[in-house]
């Protein structure tokens, strides 16, 4: 992309509203607009990191053997009644009447729709296991949305849905969500740290948080040091094996680590006082297994082997899509503004111009542009009539991995310049060397 043909509304000041990094960086650096309170407008370069947020989070649902579909944001109360959560929703729920006067609301999730679809379709146990998931925006009416699109009114969520015959398959489902989220969440760049939590409006007494650590985060943690030190890295999982799932959930829970709803203070103790932490976190996820609550309130029954009506097993799990936008950045930042991982930048590489206008240097930059796209890599050539350090202070701002800078002097040495946004060293290479270094 020419960033002369983009739409990138960078900001000069830090924006008086915004009150953590992610929030000022995100407005700084164009990438949202406060339409309301708690909603925002995505422009092009947010729209972009969210899609590629959004791009992991499928693929590594998929990979789970999760499907993917697409409920509807309005949602009519019907359901909510019958569920009985209408009324105990509170006034976090956005409630609507239409032209007929017939109760509908903004959902700010989707037990009660996802199970209908189940009970209106699945009657045998043959049919299971089954786990549906969506990316759908969610509203919240909260009462004090903040810092940005890490506490909005409308959201993006990525939430699945497991529907299982027994306890022991929907705890199965339980812990492929845990694995699934755990490859996620390490593929953009982040730890993020499953623990105890409390089930809150969504239900059910078996739940772990993902937190990434972060002294912005509303969470209160307490963990034992040693569950930093875990990861998932590349190993491949067969996530159809309980053994191999449940050996994952052990491996990264068994370590005390919890919010502050589940803290047990003589349980923190047995920790070894040199390993107890305690910290704040920024939750990007939430896994849930609460047995047969909606499948009971809603009737979603299999036949199970005899024949039997059985009310099926159910989880939900959510990830906090537009959330991890802020996550990411206030993970990963300096003070000259975003530090993007390259799982989820919105440009690979930035090429500055020193000389726009000098023939050699013009005809240099559109070469490393083409090289670069051939490389299956998205350039951003700041091809602005603007002096250097407007564009490389706007490039450090929007925190691209890389960035060459061609001007003419190093041209007549045959050399641009190659420099690591996470580390700042800047090396002189020719323009095949650069773009090798990049891919
Ligand atoms: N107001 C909000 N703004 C941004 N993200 C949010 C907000 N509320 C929740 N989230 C994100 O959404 C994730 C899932 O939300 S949740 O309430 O924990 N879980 C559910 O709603 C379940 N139905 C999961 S399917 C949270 O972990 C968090 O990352």
């Amino acid at each position: 992309m020419r960033l002369t043909r983009y739409f990138l509304p960078v900001l000069k000041e830090n924006p008086a509203e915004a009150q953590i990094v992610s929030h000022r960086l995100m407005l700084r650096a164009g990438m949202i607009k406060q339409s309301s309170a708690g909603i925002y407008s995505w422009l092009p370069m947010g729209f972009k990191v969210l899609k590629k947020i959004e791009t992991i989070v499928h693929d590594e649902q998929m990979r789970a053997g999760h499907i993917p579909m697409l409920m509807p944001t309005i949602q009519s109360a019907d359901l909510w009644k019958e569920s009985g959560r209408y009324d105990d929703y509170g006034k976090e729920m956005l409630r609507i009447s239409d032209r007929h006067g017939r109760d509908m609301l903004y959902g700010p999730t989707n037990e009660e729709l996802v199970t209908d679809i189940f009970r209106s379709h699945v009657n045998s146990y043959k049919d299971l296991p089954l786990t549906l998931y969506h990316i759908q925006w969610k509203f919240r009416d909260e009462v004090r949305p903040r810092f940005g699109v890490m506490r909005g009114r409308e959201f993006l969520m990525k939430d699945g849905y497991n529907f299982d015959l027994t306890k022991e398959d929907a705890l199965h489902a339980y812990n492929r969500h845990l694995v699934s989220y755990l490859r996620s969440y390490e593929r953009m760049g982040l730890q993020a740290i499953p623990m105890r939590a409390d089930g809150g409006p969504i239900g059910g007494d078996y739940t772990h948080e993902f937190l990434v650590l972060a002294d912005t985060g509303e969470s209160e943690v307490f963990y034992d040091s040693d569950v930093t030190d875990l990861s998932f890295g590349d190993r491949e999982i067969d996530y159809d094996s309980v053994e191999q799932c449940q050996g994952v959930l052990e491996e990264f829970t068994t370590k005390y680590a919890r919010t502050d709803e589940t803290h047990d203070e003589a349980l923190f103790n047995e920790v070894p006082q040199e390993r107890r932490r305690t910290a704040r976190g920024i939750e990007v996820g939430q896994i849930f297994y609460f047995g047969t609550k909606y499948s009971e309130a809603l009737g979603a029954k299999v036949q199970n082997q005899d024949g039997k009506p059985t009310p099926v097993h159910m989880g939900s799990h959510g990830i906090g899509v537009s959330r991890l936008l802020g996550a990411i950045i206030e993970a990963s930042h300096d003070d000259k503004g975003i530090i993007w991982p390259e799982g989820v930048t919105p440009f690979h590489c930035g090429i500055v111009n020193l000389k726009q206008g000098d023939d050699e240097a013009d005809a240099a930059c559109n070469q490393l542009y083409a090289a670069l796209t051939a490389a299956g890599l998205e350039p951003l050539y700041d091809d602005r009539k603007e002096r250097a350090g407007g564009k490389f202070a706007t490039m450090d701002l929007i925190g691209l991995p890389w960035r060459i800078t061609v001007g003419p002097r190093g041209l007549k040495n045959g050399v641009v310049e190659l420099t690591s946004r996470r580390t700042g060293e800047s090396v002189e290479m020719s323009p095949e060397e650069a773009v090798k270094k990049v891919v």
